[in-house]
């Protein structure tokens, strides 16, 4: 099973390292903590938290990153995950998974934007498979109803509740591309986005079909803390993914909605219980995997 010291003989190094590189990287690269978010989610929610994410298609496999929709998951952490895999190797070759390494960077990015902090369990072993068939069950896309939405979550083992505060708490830093939302404000704008919110988002992303880069703050009021304010911008219908913005109109999730809008600390406790939750969520452990090598490749042994 997992435990909270499990590198504590084999590398005592492994915090500190995970520390330093996560917060040097954050501090010269601001995107890094969302980046790194979404693609632990992406992560997690396909079979597990093992890694498998981070696989690199080759001629003979079609891994996850072949799915369309990671194909926008950001360099930012993937580099980070190399980084940090690079120093612990260093310091201790052969002994720490790259999945660790995910979830407790993870875990410190969360902190360092003003989220809440959370124990992370250690010893997931790394995927022994990274197959882009295996994704289509699990992630869903910005046109999600939210039936659809609650049927997934529900078949990870999260109630309503839960997926109201991760996806809050997921969408409160980081980016979104114009062609997410692009069906939101042109040709005619959705009645449920405010209308100032519209016209400069329609500036925005003017150009998104030629420049396909353009991208929006889900989050436009506060996009680098890590904070409620999503909550408080659905109920103003300053949303800018209209799967969030349904979370405010649907009778089982706006509840929710109004609950972690009006209370920061609500927010804040059962965000940390969620992801604790996703953390462990069907790890490998054993000879179910493989301590990686290369965070981007399976082993050959
Ligand atoms: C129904 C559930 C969800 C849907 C439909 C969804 C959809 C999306 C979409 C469309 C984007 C924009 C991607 C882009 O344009 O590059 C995005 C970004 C993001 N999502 Fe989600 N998401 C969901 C749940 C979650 C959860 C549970 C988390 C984490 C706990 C999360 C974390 C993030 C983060 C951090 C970003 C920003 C990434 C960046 O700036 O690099 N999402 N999501
Ligand atoms: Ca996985």
């Amino acid at each position: 099973q997992l435990t909270l010291d499990y590198y504590a003989k084999t590398c005592p190094q492994f915090d500190s390292i995970v520390r330093d590189i996560s917060q040097q990287k954050q501090t010269e690269f601001p995107a890094t903590a969302a980046a790194t978010l979404r693609v632990f989610f992406h992560d997690c929610a396909v079979d597990g938290c093992d890694a498998s994410i981070l696989i690199k298609p080759t001629a003979f496999n079609k891994s996850e990153l072949d799915y369309d929709i990671n194909h926008s998951l950001a360099g930012d952490a993937f580099d980070l995950i190399t980084r940090i895999k690079t120093a612990v190797e260093l310091a201790c070759p052969g002994v720490v998974s790259c999945a660790d390494i995910l979830a407790t960077a993870t875990r410190n990015l969360i902190v360092i934007t003003g989220g809440p902090h959370y124990k992370v369990q250690l010893g997931r072993k790394d995927s022994l498979v990274s197959n882009v068939s295996n994704v289509e069950a699990h992630l869903t896309r910005a046109n999600a109803t939210v039936d659809l939405m609650i049927n997934k979550f529900q078949s990870m083992g999260f109630d309503v509740k839960d997926m109201v505060v991760l996806i809050g708490g997921g969408h409160t830093i980081g980016f979104v591309h114009c062609k997410e939302f692009a069906h939101r404000i042109f040709p005619t704008p959705d009645p449920t986005m405010n209308p100032i919110l519209v016209e400069r988002l329609r500036k925005m992303c003017a150009n998104y079909t030629s420049n396909n880069d353009m991208s929006a703050f889900l989050d436009v009021i506060s996009p680098g803390n890590f904070d409620n304010v999503l909550f408080k911008n659905l109920m103003k219908g300053i949303g800018v993914l209209g799967s969030d913005q349904l979370l405010y109109s649907d009778p089982r999730t706006k509840p929710f909605v109004e609950l972690y809008a009006n209370n920061a600390i609500a927010f804040a406790n059962d965000f940390a219980q969620a992801m604790e939750k996703v953390s462990v969520y069907q790890v490998k452990i054993g000879q179910q995997g493989e301590v990686r090598k290369r965070c981007d490749s399976i082993n050959h042994n």
